[in-house]
């Protein structure tokens, strides 16, 4: 199934994860898009996409997630047929506003008619826990849960 692991971020992380996806699972060809560069119609049945994304201003997404949330919220295309899982990357220090962001986005997705499969993965920045590695977890078990 072709993939493509969408990435937002403010500082980094977020891209990290989404690269090494890519390098670590060569045979799944995923394809890295950051969503600053996401238009709604990257969101097309058929396709696996990989969410990965940051927190940022208190509970809110990263400046061009935001952009590419508005967009689809506005347009509200039907996104029936489109499959998706989620890896948020949070701070549990910012209490009632952890991983707001990657949520906001799976509520959308999936209100929109997309369906969310495998494990929904996060990081936390206070464990000091390996975000990268974290994430390649992730997306192995995602695969694992998606495989025919
Ligand atoms: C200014 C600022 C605001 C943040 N706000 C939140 C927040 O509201 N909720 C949360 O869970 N994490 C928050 N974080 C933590 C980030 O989500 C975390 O550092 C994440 O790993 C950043 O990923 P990125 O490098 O891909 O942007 C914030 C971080 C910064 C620097």
């Amino acid at each position: 199934m072709r993939t493509i692991a969408l990435y937002g971020t403010e500082s980094g992380r977020a891209e990290a994860i989404a690269e090494t996806i890519a390098r670590t699972f060569p045979d799944r060809d995923v394809e890295v898009v950051n969503m600053a560069d996401a238009e709604t119609g990257i969101f097309r049945p058929g396709i696996l996409y990989l969410i990965v994304c940051a927190t940022h201003g208190g509970g809110e997404l990263p400046g061009f997630a935001q952009f590419l949330h508005d967009d689809l919220a506005d347009l509200s295309p039907d996104l029936t047929g489109v499959t998706y899982a989620v890896f948020g990357l949070g701070d549990t220090g910012y209490v009632g506003k952890y991983n707001r962001g990657s949520h906001q986005f799976d509520e959308l997705l999936t209100g929109l008619g997309a369906t969310r499969v495998g494990p929904f993965g996060e990081h936390d920045e206070s464990t000091h826990e390996d975000h990268v590695a974290l994430g390649t977890q992730w997306v192995q078990a995602v695969f694992d849960a998606t495989a025919p």
